[in-house]
């Protein structure tokens, strides 16, 4: 019998100490190359994935959680080793630096080389919807629905190896740098927005894409 299934799979691990993970674990159910889908709570979880998407929620929360359950170390290594992709407050965890953290300073993973601003953009009720380009992922033409929920921006970049992938379209007062919602640091993906709370899975698809190349 001829198997339909793609020749290599991967297994991937959602962070789900705290925030919205059932809805990333929803989405990569419906993505080729998915083998299996695990909620990562503790190290030999974490050692059991291909790679990880840390979701949104709240930064400082979650960094409490992980540790308080001893993860912070174990996920520390984790994301500078294998594909790992933070969405919103998994963004702000995976960076260098962030500004306007919880008072008396949060926890980060750190490892991607940007600076972050959290909520940017104010408070819950300034939440909104936009559509974003990735040109260099998705094509010039094509535009993805992105939802910020109380979001970060990348206010800097401090490395060269950090690759811009999208950024909102800057307002009147804004500088560029205050733009970038979206980067590539080799197998890190960060997005301030929120892709599993729409029913496009193509950002799902691009991060299975790279952990599959990752496990070649
Ligand atoms: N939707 C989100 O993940 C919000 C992030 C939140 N403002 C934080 O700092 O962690």
């Amino acid at each position: 019998m001829v198997s339909t299934e793609p020749i290599n799979q991967v297994t991937v691990g959602v962070l789900a100490l705290q925030g919205a993970f059932i809805e990333h674990i929803h989405m990569l159910r419906s993505i080729p190359g998915v083998k299996q889908v695990i909620e990562v709570r503790t190290k030999a979880h974490l050692e059991s994935v291909d790679c990880l998407i840390i979701p949104g929620g709240e930064s400082s929360a979650m960094a409490l959680i992980a540790e308080r359950s001893g993860m912070l170390e174990p996920l520390r290594q984790f994301v500078r080793t294998k594909p790992t992709w933070g969405t919103c407050a998994g963004m702000i965890m995976l960076s260098d630096e962030a500004t306007n953290a919880k008072q008396g300073g949060q926890e980060l993973l750190g490892g991607l080389h940007v600076r972050v601003n959290r909520n940017q953009f104010g408070s819950q009720k300034d939440s909104f919807k936009t559509n974003l380009h990735f040109p260099t992922i998705l094509g010039e033409k094509q535009s993805f629905p992105a939802v910020f929920i109380r979001a970060p921006v990348i206010s800097k970049i401090l490395d060269d190896s950090v690759e811009v992938l999208s950024r909102l379209e800057a307002k009147v007062g804004q500088t560029d740098a205050e733009t970038i919602v979206a980067v590539r640091q080799g197998n890190m993906l960060a997005t301030a927005f929120h892709p599993e709370l729409t029913s496009d899975n193509r950002l799902h698809q691009y991060f299975v894409h790279l952990a599959l190349q990752a496990k070649q």
